[in-house]
This record gives C-alpha cells, structure tokens and sequence, in this order.
C-alpha cells in the first residue's frame, strides 16, 4: 500500500485568484478554503488509501486535494469549465491519483467512472445535492451497494430529513429512503462563514454507511407506500393510504394500527408494511396468472 503523498501546493485563494474563478450562484458555488476542515471532512469515510473514491463538484479543489492527501484514487466530475486548469495542476501534484471529468455529474454513470466499492465525498452542489443522493441510495443493492460509503455536505435543513428519526417535521420519505438499509448520521456542522462565499444558511455533512438490505422488501413498494403516506402526513393512515391497493390489508397484516399518522411510523415499519404489500401484490398477480 502506498503512503499517501503531501505535494506543497499554492493557497485555495490564491488558485481562484490565479484562474479566475468567482464563485457562481448558478453554479452553487460555495468554496470551502480551510484545509484542516477540509482534511477533517476527507477523514470521515474512514482509510481512503489506494481506494477508489468519486466526488461532485471539485471547483477549485480544496476537497480534492484532502481526498487525495488521503491517498485515494480519485474520480471528481465538474460542470465549471473554468475550474479544469487548476485541477490539471492538482492531477499534476498528485500523479496518478486524480481523474477529472467535465460535464453534468446528473449524467454520469459514477459506478462506471469511479469503480465498484468507492466512497462519495462532496460538498454538493444544493441544486443538485438531493436528486444525486436519491440516486445513489435507489441503486441496486445486493447484499450492498456498489459505494462504499456517502460523505456528503448538504444545507443543514437536508441533512435533518436524512438522518430525522420518527416524531418530528424533519422525518419524511427522504429519511426512510436513506435509513431502511443504511446508518445515516450527521457527522460534522459546518458553520456558514466557511464557505467563500458564505451561504444564507448553515450546513453539515451527513455520512451513510450501507447495510444489507431487508430480505423480501422491494424499493418500489417501500416508495409508493411512503409517498402515500408522508404525501398527507397530518391525516391517519387508514385515511392517506386509502388509494393504495393492498396497503390497508398490509398495516393489519404487520398488525399497525391505522389511525396512526406517517410521522409515527418507524423505519422499520415501513419495511414491515412494505413487505407485506410486495407478498400481496405477488400473491394478487400469481392467481390472476
Ligand atoms: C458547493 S461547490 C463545492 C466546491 C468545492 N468542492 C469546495 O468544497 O470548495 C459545488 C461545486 O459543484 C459544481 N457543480 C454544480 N453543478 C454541477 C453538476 N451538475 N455537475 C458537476 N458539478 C457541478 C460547481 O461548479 C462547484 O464547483
């Protein structure tokens, strides 16, 4: 295994003042500069040494260059074509260890790019941020995933609804999506005047390590059953589940009571009453085969 290698670089400020690179709103462009928060977060997923790693959104780099002091094998994606010189020169610093790819990361395969068993790590873009996570947790699972773990920095409000436990506002599908066959925790806040330049609102990464998947228990159930459910959160469930074939016959299978609202139900629950709406629909399609 090699020891990961730590070039002397230039400043953060001074590669963006270098290539030009002024944040841009459209773009969600909010650069963290502090490399020792930067190696903090590169730390979360655990050894990164000669493992395949993917992020979004490099930009100037200060992510990259702590992931890759890390030691990893590095794929990042970059929409911001003006950030591509200053990531050669990281690719330079660092040799063989950075691949970058220009385009949209919403149209790349990242298992392709990056390898089976890589960590995502990412300081998301917020336009994008969630619909890459609901990507990357509907994959196919089997047992596992093909990442190994999520770091991921996200406005603090969509971190709450990934790690939300049963109870409050925060919990909803995002939270079942992201908890049913994985561990979801936040696990650094980071305050808003890091970033350059700092956001309206404060952030955190949330890490997610997967687990095997509940037997028996198919995404698309699971989904139609918490759309059904969180779509009319405040109603009780016999009333929000009503239009759902099966879902009523399933809650009493498991044995919920019905006047119970989506807020109260556990994740485990909703794996419950999804798998017995999945055994309802195969046995309604065995019999009308
Ligand atoms: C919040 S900034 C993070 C920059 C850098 N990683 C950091 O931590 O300082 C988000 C980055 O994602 C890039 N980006 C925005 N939309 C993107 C997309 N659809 N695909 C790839 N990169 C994107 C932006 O250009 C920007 O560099």
């Amino acid at each position: 295994m090699t020891s990961p290698v730590r070039p002397s670089l230039p400043p953060l400020r001074e590669v963006i003042a270098a290539h030009g690179l002024q944040a841009s709103k459209a773009l969600g462009q909010n650069f963290l500069l502090d490399e020792q928060l930067l190696d903090r977060i590169a730390a979360i997923p655990g050894d990164l040494r000669d493992r395949p790693a993917f992020e979004v959104g490099p930009g100037p780099g200060g992510l990259t260059r702590a992931i890759l002091r890390a030691g990893a094998r590095l794929v990042a994606v970059e929409r911001d074509e003006r950030c591509l010189p200053a990531l050669a020169e990281l690719a330079e610093a660092f040799p063989g260890q950075l691949r970058v790819l220009s385009g949209d990361a919403m149209q790349v395969d990242a298992r392709t790019e990056a390898g089976e068993g890589a960590h995502i790590i990412a300081n998301l873009p917020y336009n994008v941020g969630t619909a890459l996570l609901i990507g990357w947790l509907s994959a196919d699972w089997n047992p596992l995933p093909w990442w190994s773990s999520l770091t991921l920095m996200f406005q603090m409000e969509v971190a709450e609804r990934i790690v939300a436990r049963p109870g409050g506002d925060h919990y909803g599908r995002l939270a079942v999506l992201a908890q049913w066959r994985g561990d979801a925790r936040i696990a650094m806040k980071v305050h808003r005047s890091a970033f350059t330049p700092p956001p309206k609102v404060m952030s955190a990464v949330v890490h997610i390590t997967p687990k095997p998947a509940p037997e028996g228990v198919e995404l698309k159930h699971l989904e139609r059953l918490t759309a059904a459910a969180f779509g009319q959160r405040r109603k009780m469930l016999r009333q929000s589940l009503k239009g759902l074939p099966g879902a009523l016959d399933a809650l009493e299978t498991v044995g919920i009571d019905p006047q119970r609202r989506a807020e109260t139900v556990s994740v485990e629950e909703f794996v419950e009453v999804a798998r017995a709406l999945g055994s309802q629909s195969a046995s309604r399609s065995g019999a009308g085969a």
